[in-house]
């Protein structure tokens, strides 16, 4: 059956995890190594669904990749071996897939084709597609190819300059892949920061780039070349078991070979702002990329804004910051978090509904939610609509429960963190 039941666990978590790779560098690894020229090994690959459907989409354009769990080969031959798939791309439930993807199929000189699951058939494609056909990029669609099913006629791009409208990292990136594989020069310009990887990638993968506060602006016609990489620990899978540990009284846990980078931490900013009991060492950096241990115990929470430029920072980690925020005294806001109703499932609306029929006080509002804290959550049943953000954060809300919690459709939980059950049985030990 395709439901768990979870019990809560009075004596608390303790121990040593360490998470799996990060599934925003797994797709771009992926992304890099196909069209580089050369052989690239990647360690630490999240084997998560989503990174997987990465994976597929390069073999479809003829790219030999070979993996063994973790451990992912890529043999690249350049840009100018890659065929038109003779099958329509199946992206999965994969957002960042869609986006960056798409940045490269409309920028190859090839036809291809592409769709997704029920979710991300009904997430918004226009946020890249726009933008791209400003470079002369030829994409249908429906609605004017606002939506999945995807045709790419694919060509030689013109550079140019885009301002975005959306903070976003796969706009960004979609853009600057496409850029790379344009004529002439591509300026970005972002409307705040968003993660990135792309940008570091670009570096190790031996492609120019220049930076200039929220300015992007890349040559085009560049080919990368072939890197060998290991993927840090993924801080957005790290962030359910650091809740956990925060709101979960008698626990202590640390987590290991965790990414640092400053554009995705804000998880940590937020828990430190409430109070939480949290110390973060580097121990490493893997490429441009810092990563390091987070060692969290129980401690009393209290309620805070989130809002403005920490909100791109820490935008998957929402649904597991308002458990954490039922648990906070006081009223915690979430506001500037639009971007949660085009996820795999409308999160302010998944989140709101699931928090409440387990007790707890939350409201919904335009662009994000309040939450009434502290309350004690009842238990019961969770929908996790799919998507698995938010099956995560029904099992961690077991833990504080005064009754077990039954979460519907685990297996989604494989999109972005295959062995998250094993890891809270062994925390729970
Ligand atoms: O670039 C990426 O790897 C991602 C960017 C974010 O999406 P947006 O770019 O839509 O904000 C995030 O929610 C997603 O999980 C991964
Ligand atoms: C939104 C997410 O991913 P994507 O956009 O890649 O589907 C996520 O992992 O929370």
């Amino acid at each position: 059956m395709n439901e768990v039941e979870l019990q809560p666990v009075p004596n608390g978590i303790s121990g040593r995890i360490s998470v799996p790779g990060d599934k925003s560098i797994s797709h771009r690894s992926v992304i890099f190594s196909s069209l580089a020229e050369g052989t690239s090994k990647i360690s630490n690959f999240l084997t998560g669904e989503d990174c997987l459907r990465t994976i597929q989409a390069f073999r479809e354009f003829g790219v030999e990749i070979e993996q063994e769990g973790t451990d992912v080969t890529v043999y690249g031959n350049g840009l100018s071996a890659l065929k038109a798939p003779t099958n329509p791309i199946n992206f999965g439930n994969s957002g960042t897939t869609a986006r960056l993807m798409s940045g490269v199929l409309a920028a190859l000189p090839l036809f291809s084709t592409a769709y997704g699951d029920p979710s991300l058939s009904k997430r918004p494609m226009d946020r890249v597609v726009v933008p791209l056909s400003a470079m002369g990029a030829e994409v249908y669609g429906r609605e004017d190819a606002r939506l999945l099913p995807l045709a790419f006629n694919g060509k030689k791009l013109m550079g140019t300059t885009i301002e975005m409208n959306v903070k976003s990292a796969q706009v960004k990136s979609a853009l600057l892949l496409a850029g790379m594989l344009a004529d002439g020069e591509t300026t970005v310009i972002e409307k705040g920061t968003t993660r990135n990887h792309t940008e570091m990638l670009m570096s190790q993968y031996g492609v120019d780039l220049n930076q200039s506060g929220n300015k992007l602006t890349i040559p085009g016609n560049q080919q990368p070349k072939a890197s060998d990489l290991r993927v840090p620990g993924d801080i957005s899978s790290a962030a359910f078991f650091i809740v956990a540990a925060a709101i979960t009284p008698n626990s202590e846990l640390t987590i290991e070979n965790v990414g640092l980078n400053p554009t995705r931490n804000g998880i940590l900013t937020a828990l430190e702002q409430m109070g939480a009991s949290i110390e973060v060492t580097e121990t490493e950096k893997i490429g441009h990329e810092p990563v390091g241990k987070v060692k969290i115990s129980f401690s009393a929470l209290k309620a805070v804004t989130i809002e403005g430029d920490l909100v791109p920072n820490l935008i998957d980690e929402i649904p597991i910051l308002a458990l954490a925020a039922t648990q906070a005294e006081g009223t915690t806001v979430i506001k500037d978090a639009k971007e949660l109703k085009v996820k795999e499932t409308d999160r302010i609306e998944a989140v709101v509904n699931n928090l409440n029929g387990i007790g707890a006080q939350v409201e919904a509002t335009e662009d994000g939610m309040i939450i009434y804290g502290p309350t004690p959550l009842s238990g019961g049943r969770l929908h996790s609509y799919g998507d698995h953000r938010i099956g995560m954060m029904g099992a961690i809300a077991s833990l504080i429960s005064e009754a077990p919690v039954t979460i519907n459709d685990k297996d989604c939980i494989n999109i972005s963190y295959p062995n998250f059950f094993e890891h809270l049985e062994e925390v729970c030990k």
